[in-house]
């Protein structure tokens, strides 16, 4: 049989090429394409491994006619067009732990490097200036440090910063009274950080909820004489907004390791006074690229040699034997966990997955790993079928599975409850014809609805003529309608409607929906 062959796009540490050949694909080091280049020499390639600059678009992707896997070396897929390769049935893998003790390093380097202004100093002394009196700098004993994500990152983060002996503060929707108490950090809201922080450092992914996350209304209620380190992602801070604010002294410093838009070779906050600036370096240090190099080369030759799946992202890890029954479940699962995951508001606590009739057969772990990834992936792209069970019980939520061997009105039947400090809120799907996942009931209300692709939610008073109302809106909205499905508590009482729509709904469109009479929420979400 002929060997895989693996592309590796990026600049990558050597030992990959020497795991995959080891391993029995061939290998090929093509680094600093241009799209172009690499759409027209992708055909004939089973892998691809890639860092962040290589960008796998649909169109790339469209031209990969032989690719089975993807792999990042690294955390961020946001290089990678996760839904375009699910269509086509491309693995996409990374290494969610692999230079995170780096990268919360780059962070307390940047924050001690704003502290003592040590890159302007640099510059300085080195020109012949001997300017002792114009850097006078800030202690980080006794200060406060604003974590915005408490994640793997975020969390080293803390543990280097308390040593330190500051004083951390975290707003992590995701983080439990529990997990907070276990690092060492105060939980809080984000207001309350951004009043308190002395240093504020972003640990997010970018996502419609981190978007500009520290906008120039965000920047505007931060202690003022706040320094701010992003070794995130770009995107997550306002950068127009940032020089403004560094500009009028609200904020005294400000450390970027990414950018909106990177390579960063112009930016308007180039040459601002107290803003200092790395090229995406979070990541680089000997250690993690070894470490990531060897991880990514790993789990791509177990892939293509043997057909193993680690750290995937749009994919579960399953024995041949058991993946036929169990995959249409785990589809069905991890859309039950995205659904609650996408509507439920207040802090998790706890989430019970319950199988009934044919379901309370089967092994349930990767059914309860679907429904976790599902849900967490609202929170973090780095989870995964693999991992999304073991961050579940770090991050303290409480996870129940529940078998009823008895058959309710449906043979087959998946229950996610989760519970949130705003209350209990359960869906439950069922499978027709044995493999199609399909949504029977949604917060109590019996409804029969495919979870897939873009949908709109709606729930409403039960009153004549809302459907009209609704369909006329999205009409001269130009969005057209797929399928269209209802349910109500009561005659009158509250309703629910699922849209599939062609493309996402805009916000400006929601904000319309929400406005027609006896509507009560409105929301886009995407399967
Ligand atoms: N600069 C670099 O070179 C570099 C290197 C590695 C990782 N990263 C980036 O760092 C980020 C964090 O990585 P990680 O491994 O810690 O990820 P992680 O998934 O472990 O943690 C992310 C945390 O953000 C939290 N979060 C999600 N939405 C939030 C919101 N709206 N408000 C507040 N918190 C929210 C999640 O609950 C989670 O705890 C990622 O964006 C990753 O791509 C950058
Ligand atoms: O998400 C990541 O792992 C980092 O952003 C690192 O990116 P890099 O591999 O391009 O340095």
């Amino acid at each position: 049989m002929a060997k895989p062959k693996v592309l590796i796009a990026d600049k990558m540490d050597p030992n990959a090429a020497k795991i995959f050949a080891e391993r029995g694909c061939d290998v090929d080091v093509i680094t600093g394409k241009t799209a172009d280049e690499l759409k027209a020499m992708i055909g004939p390639y089973d892998g691809l491994a890639i860092r962040s600059s290589t960008k796998v678009t649909p169109d790339i992707l469209a031209a990969a006619t032989n690719l089975k896997v993807i792999g990042r070396a690294g955390i961020g897929v946001d290089n990678v067009d996760i839904a375009a390769a699910s269509a086509q049935g491309v693995v996409v893998m990374n290494t969610p732990f692999g230079n995170s003790i780096t990268t919360a390093e780059h962070a307390i380097a940047l924050i001690m490097a704003l502290a003592r202004q040590i890159p302007e100093a640099d510059v300085s002394t080195q020109a012949g200036k001997w300017e002792k009196n114009r850097f006078m700098g800030v202690e980080v004993t006794g200060k406060t440090l604003g974590l915005i994500g408490a994640g793997n990152i975020g969390s080293i983060v803390a543990s280097r910063a308390l040593g330190l002996k500051m004083k951390v503060i975290a707003f992590d929707p995701f983080l439990t009274a529990e997990r907070a108490v276990d690092i060492g950090v105060e939980k809080v809201e984000l207001d309350e950080l951004l009043a308190r922080a002395d240093f504020i450092t972003l640990h997010t992914p970018l996502t419609d909820a981190t978007r500009n996350i520290l906008s120039a209304e965000n920047l505007a209620r931060t202690k003022p004489g706040v320094r701010i380190v992003n070794c995130a992602r770009g995107g997550l801070i306002d950068e127009a907004a940032l020089k403004d604010a560094l500009v009028s002294g609200q904020v005294a410093g400000a450390a970027l390791d990414v950018f909106a838009t990177e390579p960063a070779k112009h930016n308007p906050l180039f040459g601002t006074p107290n803003f200092i600036c790395t090229p995406h370096l979070g990541a680089s240090t000997t250690e993690a690229q070894v470490n990531v190099a060897l991880q990514v080369a790993e789990q791509m030759s177990d892939f293509l040699v043997h057909g193993g799946v680690a750290n995937a992202l749009n994919m579960p890890s399953l024995s041949a034997e058991e993946a036929p029954r169990l995959r249409p479940y785990m589809v069905l699962a991890e859309r039950l966990g995205s659904l609650v995951g996408q509507l439920a508001h207040g802090n998790l606590t706890d989430i019970s997955i319950e199988v009934e009739g044919a379901a309370a057969q089967l092994n349930m772990k990767p059914i309860t790993g679907a429904v976790l990834s599902g849900l967490m992936q609202q929170y973090s792209q780095s989870v995964n079928m693999v991992n999304a069970p073991f961050l579940a019980k770090e991050r303290g939520l409480d996870v129940r599975e529940i078998r009823h061997e008895r058959e309710g009105v449906f043979q087959t039947l998946v229950r996610v409850t989760v519970g949130t400090s705003a209350g209990n809120r359960s869906v439950a799907g069922t499978l027709f014809g044995k493999a199609e996942p399909r949504l029977v009931e949604i917060f109590g209300i019996g409804i029969e609805a495919e979870l897939a692709g873009n949908m709109m939610y709606i729930v409403n008073d039960d009153q004549p003529g809302f459907i009209g109302r609704i369909g006329t809106l999205l009409g001269e909205n130009d969005i057209n309608i797929g399928t269209f499905h209802l349910g109500r508590r009561q005659t009158g009482g509250e309703a629910v409607l699922l849209l599939s729509v062609d493309h996402r709904v805009p916000e400006a469109v929601l904000q319309k929906a929400c406005r027609l009479d006896g509507v009560r929420v409105v929301k886009a979400l995407t399967f």
